[in-house]
């Protein structure tokens, strides 16, 4: 009989073999394991974050409060108009300030810097960072425990949202909820004043405008952010405990203001000769605003820090009922375009190119109005400056800015 061949061998070669082989996939796949893992601490850890001691020394010198139960703050948009002057405003009365901007180009950035100037004369940091930076809002927060934050950097604008309305969702809604996301996982967790909008109102037509009144029905992408932010703000407060308070800001101007609002680019405009496009409603009304001085809204955003309660919760748990606010701050005194181009003809001592159009249908509202009831009763909020007294105050700073030389003396103007 012949004996059948010994394949214990061969069998246990290719036991070997399979053992040899899985063996081998496995370290492949922990191979492949330990690289994405290597790629996804770079990409998380390896951005530009200068994380020197020195540079977490500049960042918690520039938050420091120099007054007994001073605020440490937080505030976004620091290099913006409104960000630029309630960060001097803190920090005057001793309150800690660290400025976050991205000093994006949406409208000239040189303005921005000269803005960032102004704040490091009076020890102010402002870090260069895309809110949506969620590894360099985490390292902040870290190295500093913020009692509140000033939230005010947001892709601004009525009609530049028909453009891009891209930047609208990435600013006003990812960026804030990256900000939520940081804030709620802080721990204290700091209380939150932010920048909503009048034109929330959108097509409301009761008038003067009352928190009370409806929201739901935004004329413009960028109205509809900021309600969306409103939206957000009461989900944040209602899981995690953040202290919230939306501000809904009626078309602030000043020194250092927007380039890209009205009342500045018709300044522009004026003097060198341009015409300007003056809006009317589609049955030939003018059109108004209830234009609110910088100086007025700062003393609102103060108050409304002042009078923030803490957040209850910590390290991303609620520990019990937290504020959540909104107000209007206006001027209550709403002003035809119309009578803002002639207020600033007399300041100029030029004569607009008045071209009177009937408004374009891309998001504009014909009408704002702030009833302040709530804001004069739990922060004493009293807007004390009329368009005429604000916009001399604007000329000044925009001739000296600019370097104009206007041609006569200015007269005494009035808005009567
Ligand atoms: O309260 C707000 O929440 C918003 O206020 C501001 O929006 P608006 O009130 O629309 O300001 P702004 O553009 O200066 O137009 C002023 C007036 O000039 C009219 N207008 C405008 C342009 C033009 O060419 N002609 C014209 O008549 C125009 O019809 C309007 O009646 C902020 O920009 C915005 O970021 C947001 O914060």
């Amino acid at each position: 009989m012949a004996s059948s061949p010994d394949t214990s061998k061969t069998i246990k070669l290719v036991r070997n073999n399979s053992y040899l082989r899985r063996l081998n996939i496995s370290f492949k796949i922990l191979f492949l394991l330990l690289a994405l893992l290597l790629l996804y601490t770079l990409s998380t850890h390896h951005h530009h974050l200068p994380l020197s001691s020195a540079w977490e020394n500049q960042v918690r010198h520039s938050a420091l409060p120099r007054r007994p139960n001073g605020m440490s703050v937080l505030v976004t948009g620091a290099a913006g108009f409104v960000g630029s002057h309630c960060s001097l405003a803190l920090k005057k009365r001793g309150d800690g300030v660290l400025g976050l901007d991205n000093f994006n180009p949406y409208y000239d950035p040189s303005l921005k810097r000269a803005r960032q100037h102004l704040l490091a004369k009076h020890r102010i940091l402002i870090i260069e960072a895309d809110l949506n930076d969620a590894p360099l809002l985490a390292k902040l927060f870290d190295v500093v425990s913020f009692s509140h934050v000033l939230h005010l950097a947001a892709q601004a604008g009525v009609r530049y949202a028909m453009q891009n309305p891209q930047s609208y969702v990435a600013s006003n809604i990812a960026g804030f909820v990256t900000l939520l996301e940081a804030s709620k996982t802080s721990n204290p967790q700091p209380a939150i004043v932010w920048a909503s909008s009048s034109s929330v109102y959108g097509l409301n037509n009761e008038s003067p405008f009352s928190e009370l009144h409806r929201t739901d029905q935004p004329a413009s992408l960028y109205a509809a952010t900021k309600k969306a932010g409103e939206a957000i703000a009461h989900t944040y407060n209602h899981i995690y405990g953040l202290s919230l308070t939306g501000l809904r800001f009626f078309t602030v101007y000043g020194p250092w203001g927007r380039p890209d609002m009205a009342y500045f680019f018709f300044t522009k405009s004026i003097l060198q000769g341009k015409p300007i496009d003056v809006y009317q409603t589609q049955d030939e009304r003018e059109v108004a605003r209830d234009f609110t001085y910088i100086d007025d809204v700062v003393k609102g955003c103060l108050g409304a820090l002042d009078t923030a309660e803490k957040s209850t919760g910590g390290g991303g748990k609620k520990h019990g009922a937290a504020q959540l606010r909104v107000y209007n701050l206006g001027n209550t005194s709403p002003v035809p375009v119309g009578k803002l181009v002639s207020v600033l003809e007399t300041l100029l001592r030029v004569k607009a190119k008045k071209h009177v159009i009937k408004m374009p249908r891309n998001g504009d509202v014909p009408f704002t109005h702030a009833n302040v009831s709530l804001a004069w009763r739990d922060f004493g909020y009293k807007p004390t400056t009329d368009l005429a007294t604000g916009l001399r105050k604007f000329v000044q700073w925009y001739v000296g800015y600019y370097g104009v030389r206007l041609g006569v003396e200015k007269e005494k103007i009035s808005l009567d």
